[in-house]
């Protein structure tokens, strides 16, 4: 915004009758002078006691602080000054923007001889920034502050009384502009209003007191020269606490000098006094003159390294922003809670250190073998030691990601979730991978097959970059094995795609020895095997672990330090056969959560007859049969129920929604988990999941002597799945012969499946499996048959294959397809949505 001064006319003009020597009637004209004292001149209205000029004239850039209008009468060979007016641009631009104002102008001796209109107009758009760069060429300014400094106004060679006044108003317009951000700039606004205040003053007096001594004049100069960040004070202050320090004390130090020259010039505390009796005043002068300029310097180095940094960040924040934003459209697993690599724990230290600083070695050894695999089986330790590995290279910096497959969350296995997890992870690893990953982002590649995506996101990228990197890069993927559907396919990528990546990017990935993985794995030469036996690995690691546990538990239980006897412990020690998940599981039921009696616990350990070591189905039946009173049907119903709906949950599920689902009064579920804790991780408002997927495979693996269990399990996960249909209509208020109502269709249903789908289907598929193996073996009671039967009813078959072909039917148009199919609605309801 640019500013245009009116002078428009005068009035009240008290003609003294001195004047009339030089003239019967007035010829008038105003001068006005900005603080460059740039004059402006209207024209001469002759014989009129009332003049009207309506001139204008645009104001310097940036704005001075104050205007003087200077009344003359155009005397034959002298021009005699009537009357002065002064007013700051600050009061005129607040009061009274686009409005006239009558201003008193008054004699030397303060006596008002008439009244000036004036007003100031703003000008606004191309104008005013012509007016502006126009105005700024001419006075030489610099470009706006942020790039470089932007002086207020330089005044070479003051020397006269004249000049310091412009000098000191170019600092008071200085201080004004800080003033004004005032709100902006809390802590330095109440300085900059008193400074400002004290050095008004001092300008008046310069402007009265013409001659200044020399040192005064220095001062100022100094001031003047500092001043010049004040223009865009707010923008320089915002930006760095440091500047903001830097001009408060400008500020503070401005007060000191404005408090000094005032005193100097006679009009301070001391009242009138000869200059010379201040005491040392030229040498303090000098002085704050000389800090004044070490201030100035210390701001501009500030602000160099402020505006670099800043520069330097906001490209940096750019280019940032840019790649978070391709990096965005990656489908990156969205683990249930508790699922994700962060819940998993490392090994205990001293644990496992000859097993990891082998697979460390290998992965950090430039071999062909680009994979190394460490098999082992259910529990023996295969995820802690992945974890462990994780850390040590997250820890060097060179983890690419960690990837772990749960069974429970197939989605996180998909091969193409897997490839880009794989280049976030990478691209988050290192800039140079990052620009080369997302360079290909910004080609829209992301609905290409997968082997075009490893090609164009994670091939091209890496090989472009290979030369500029320092390996190795470690991608660490745990549970190969619990990919399930996914297994094929990602054991191909894994072993024939990722073994074709520059040499630098290492793969460990851990599995059960699972015949699949075996196929895949065995026999390449990219791929080195460690497998974890143990029957043979030495039994150092697992006796730590349980003297380890076992001092938590005596420690939290208070018991004696003899407390269990060595013989106890290599008992132990024997009867986990070196299986974690044994010695894990046995510990926590001697002295997790729910257990308040180690010793009896420990006893009852001791007697139970395991027909083996490591024979982990008896553990659990043992830490389940403690769990309660499984003679007490009520207790032995609900108990199953929800041990069934923890085990076959695709997301954990919380104790009340477990509640819901089962249709169990309020609590119900919390009073059963409050038993399970020594193989079922919960706590209150918190999801339960079972402790190891191992108590998973014991709840629902074969029917057996040895595991009655499963079939209590089974049972349940038949009325379960019952109830989980009943909720399944109730909850998502979604009747078939509703249909019709597409606002709902559209709307609901797509994300009213997918909670279905998480928490029901594993249900729905395990009953539907498990009664269908066992069917010769089971009389066809009616209860059976009832379950069978509403499992074959069209309502459920169309839920089945909504739910299998969930990803193809998300669209209305899909599911009235699958509800045509199974006669549900009429071959002509399509025409009618
Ligand atoms: N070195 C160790 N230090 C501390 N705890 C361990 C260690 N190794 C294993 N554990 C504990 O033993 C249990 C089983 O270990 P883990 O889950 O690593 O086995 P796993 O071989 O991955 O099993 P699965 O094949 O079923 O996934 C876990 O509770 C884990 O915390």
């Amino acid at each position: 915004m640019a500013l245009t001064l009116f002078v428009h006319s005068a009035s009240d003009l008290i003609w003294k009758p001195s004047w009339r020597d030089f003239g019967k009637s007035p010829s008038l004209y105003v001068t006005v002078h900005d603080r460059k004292d740039h004059v402006f001149k209207t024209r001469v209205v002759k014989a009129n006691f009332e003049p009207t000029w309506n001139e204008s004239f645009d104001l310097t850039w940036p704005p001075p602080s104050m205007l003087t209008f200077r009344l003359f009468h155009d005397a034959p060979g002298l021009d005699v000054r009537i009357a002065e007016a002064e007013i700051s641009v600050g009061a005129l631009e607040q009061s009274s923007l686009n409005e006239d104002v009558w201003i008193d102008m008054k004699a030397p001796m303060d006596e008002v001889l008439g009244r000036l209109c004036v007003s100031l107009r703003a000008i606004t758009g191309d104008k005013a920034v012509e007016q502006m760069s126009e105005q700024a060429s001419r006075f030489e300014l610099r470009p706006p502050v942020g790039v470089t400094l932007d002086p207020v106004a330089t005044v070479e060679g003051l020397s006269s009384g004249a000049k310091l006044s412009d000098a000191l108003s170019g600092v008071l317009s200085a201080l004004e502009n800080i003033v004004k951000v005032g709100d902006e700039l809390a802590k330095i606004h109440p300085y900059a209003n008193a400074a400002w205040k004290v050095l008004t003053s001092v300008y008046k007096i310069v402007q009265n007191q013409r001659e200044a001594d020399e040192k005064v004049v220095k001062l100022v100069d100094a001031m003047t020269k500092l001043y010049s960040f004040a223009k865009e004070v707010d923008f320089v202050v915002k930006n760095s606490k440091a500047v903001e320090e830097t001009v408060l004390r400008i500020i503070m130090q401005t007060m000191e000098c404005a408090l000094l020259i005032r005193e100097y010039l006679g009009h301070g505390f001391m009242g009138r006094i000869a200059q010379t009796s201040i005491l040392g005043a030229g040498q303090r002068i000098d002085q704050l003159a000389a800090e004044l300029l070490r201030l100035k310097d210390e701001f501009d180095r500030g602000l160099a390294v402020q505006t670099s940094v800043v520069s330097a960040q906001i490209l940096d924040t750019v280019e940032k922003l840019k790649n978070s934003l391709l990096l965005s459209d990656l489908r990156l697993p969205t683990h249930p809670s508790g699922l994700g690599p962060s819940t998993r724990r490392e090994c205990l230290p001293g644990t496992r250190s000859e097993i990891i600083e082998h697979i460390t070695h290998l992965l950090t050894t430039p071999s062909e073998a680009q994979i190394v695999w460490l098999s082992g089986v259910a529990g023996s330790g295969k995820t802690t030691i992945a974890t462990s590995v994780s850390e040590y290279f997250r820890g060097l910096g060179r983890l690419g990601t960690f990837l772990c497959f749960t069974r429970n969350d197939l989605d996180g296995s998909d091969p193409i979730l897997v490839l880009h997890t794989i280049a976030y992870g990478l691209a988050k690893a290192h800039p140079n991978i990052e620009q080369a990953i997302c360079q290909a982002l910004s080609r829209n590649l992301l609905e290409a097959p997968l082997d075009k995506q490893f090609q164009e996101l994670l091939f091209r990228p890496l090989e472009s970059v290979k030369h500029h990197l320092i390996g190795p890069f470690i991608i660490v993927i745990d549970g190969l094995d619990e990919s399930a559907h996914w297994l094929d396919s990602l054991g191909n990528l894994i072993a024939n795609f990722f073994t074709k990546l520059p040499a630098a990017f290492r793969f460990f990935v851990t599995s059960r020895p699972h015949f699949e993985v075996a196929k895949v794995f065995r026999h390449t030469a990219a791929v080195q095997e460690r497998s974890l036996d143990i029957t043979t690995e030495d039994r150092n690691d697992i006796s730590l672990y349980i003297r380890d546990r076992l001092t938590t538990i005596r420690q939290h239980h208070g018991l004696s330090h003899t407390w269990p006897e060595e013989q106890i412990v290599r008992q132990l020690v024997d009867l986990s056969g070196n299986l974690f998940i044994w010695a894990a599981t046995a510990l926590d039921f001697v002295g997790g959560r729910n257990s308040f009696q180690p010793r009896k616990r420990l006893q009852k350990l001791l007697e139970t007859p395991f027909r083996a070591a490591t024979n982990l189905a008896q553990l659990y039946s043992l830490a389940l049969q403690c769990a309660g009173n499984w003679n007490d049907s009520n207790f032995k119903e609900t108990a199953t129920a929800v041990l069934t709906a923890i085990a076959l949950a695709k997301v954990p599920m919380t104790d009340s929604t477990i509640d819901a689902i089962l249709g169990l009064d309020a609590g119900t579920a919390a009073d059963v988990l409050e038993h399970l804790g020594s193989v079922v991780h919960w706590s209150t408002g918190q999801r339960a999941q079972t402790l190891h997927a191992s108590f998973g495979d014991f709840l629902m693996g074969p029917y057996c002597a040895n595991n009655p269990w499963s079939f209590t399990v089974a049972k349940a996960a038949k009325t379960l799945a019952l109830a989980c249909f009943a909720v399944m209509q109730k909850h998502l208020r979604f009747n078939i012969c509703q249909l019709p109502d597409s606002h709902l269709l559209n709307s609901e249903v797509p994300g009213l499946l997918e909670t279905m789908e998480s928490h029901v289907s594993p249900v729905l598929m395990y009953a539907t499996r498990f009664w269908g193996a066992h069917l010769g073996d089971f009389e066809l009671d009616d209860e059976i048959l009832v379950f069978l039967r509403s499992f074959l009813s069209d309502k459920f078959l169309f839920w089945l294959e909504v739910l299998s072909v969930r990803q193809e039917m998300a669209s209305a148009a899909g599911i009235l397809r699958l509800a045509q199919k199974y006669t549900l609605v009429s071959a002509g309801f399509e025409a009618r949505t």
